[in-house]
């Protein structure tokens, strides 16, 4: 039996209401033992948890506060402003969707936020940069809003900073999947790296369950793993556990949420779990998250990975390219 079938076959530790926080620092060290002990302390959190918080990352605060405050400064511009980027103007799903016109939990009636999204590109354009071969359904370069050039830019230092910090992550997974650590190389070459800035509005008062901040849902976008930036010091994501019980998961200073996601779930013959998860502003205040959803290469079949089947386990899911899976989905989110 491989540690991996082992470790499906623990319980979930008692405590069902913690979201545990892995220190990256051991990431860079040179002691093998040091990355082992973190690849176990990943794999626990990823079988029974689904979701972590990371610290000691890497990524410089003011690239954070820069993509913060030019987030913040998109969404105050007028809606017609925005709307100049709608993203049902484009067939790749990039740019702006306004308030209520997204609806991640199917019983729900939309989503109280509004977000903006877009995908790899350099930060200084160069030449045939716009389209790369094997991004398939998502293929197109992003759109942005006019006049606004620092908000382009602030925006892509992070997603650049948050890019590296994910390839620092696969081979982290990979060990915990009990895997070479390169195995995930040649699959997330141009990986399918999706951020979205988000703003939500404050619901005070009674709040209809069917309409808030992000409906309950699985990040299905990710294929793999979700890196997530919340604003400090406003609780509003929550995270269904393992007992069925909402629990809260609050901004921790210095660190980043990392979920996993449907494909990867899909990939590990659910060894891997893709947590439900929501998020509801009631603070009264604006409050703004910075998703960044990690995938593999379009075209990589998600055949059940060699260490997630066993006679005991057998595989659950038909195998599908990883793009044609994402679009299908992407359709029944934004309707169109
Ligand atoms: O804003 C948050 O805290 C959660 C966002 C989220 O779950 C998503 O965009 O998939
Ligand atoms: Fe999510």
């Amino acid at each position: 039996m491989s540690p991996t079938e082992d470790a499906v076959k623990v319980e979930s530790a008692t405590n069902f209401d913690h979201i545990p926080i892995i220190d990256l620092s051991k990431l860079r060290s040179s002691d093998e033992s040091d990355k082992a002990q973190l690849a176990a302390a990943v794999r626990d959190a990823c079988i029974n948890v689904g979701f972590l918080y990371v610290t000691n990352h890497g990524i410089p605060e003011e690239v954070i506060a820069g993509a913060f405050a030019s987030t913040q400064e998109f969404f105050s511009l007028p809606d017609e402003k925005k709307l100049e980027v709608d993203n049902k103007k484009t067939a790749n799903f990039k740019g702006y969707n306004a308030v209520l016109t997204s609806n991640n939990d199917p019983a729900g009636a939309g989503d109280m936020h509004e977000g903006f999204e877009f995908g790899w590109e350099e930060i200084m354009p160069k030449e045939g940069d716009e389209k790369r071969s094997n991004d398939g359904v998502m293929a197109g370069s992003n759109i942005w809003p006019s006049g606004l050039p620092e908000f382009r830019e602030a925006v892509l230092m992070y997603y650049h900073a948050a890019v590296e910090l994910g390839k620092q992550l696969f081979p982290l997974f990979a060990l915990a999947l009990d895997l070479p650590e390169n195995y995930f190389e040649d699959k997330t070459r141009n990986s399918a790296a999706l951020m979205r800035v988000l703003h939500y509005p404050p619901q005070t008062g009674p709040v209809d369950d069917r309409v808030i901040g992000i409906g309950a849902h699985t990040d299905f976008e990710v294929r793999c793993f979700t890196i997530l930036w919340q604003q400090p010091e406003i609780q509003a994501l929550q995270v269904l556990n393992a007992q069925n019980k909402w629990i809260d998961a609050p901004p921790i200073p210095g660190s980043f949420v990392v979920n996993l996601g449907d494909q990867f779930a899909r990939w590990t013959n659910d060894v891997f779990k893709s947590t439900v998860h929501r998020a509801v502003n009631r603070s009264g205040i604006r409050r703004y998250s910075i998703p960044l959803f990690f995938g593999t290469d379009y075209d990589v079949k998600l055949e059940p990975i060699p260490t997630c089947v066993s006679d005991t386990r057998p595989p659950k899911y038909e195998v599908v390219t990883a793009g044609e899976y994402v679009k299908e989905r992407l359709k029944a989110t934004y309707g169109h």
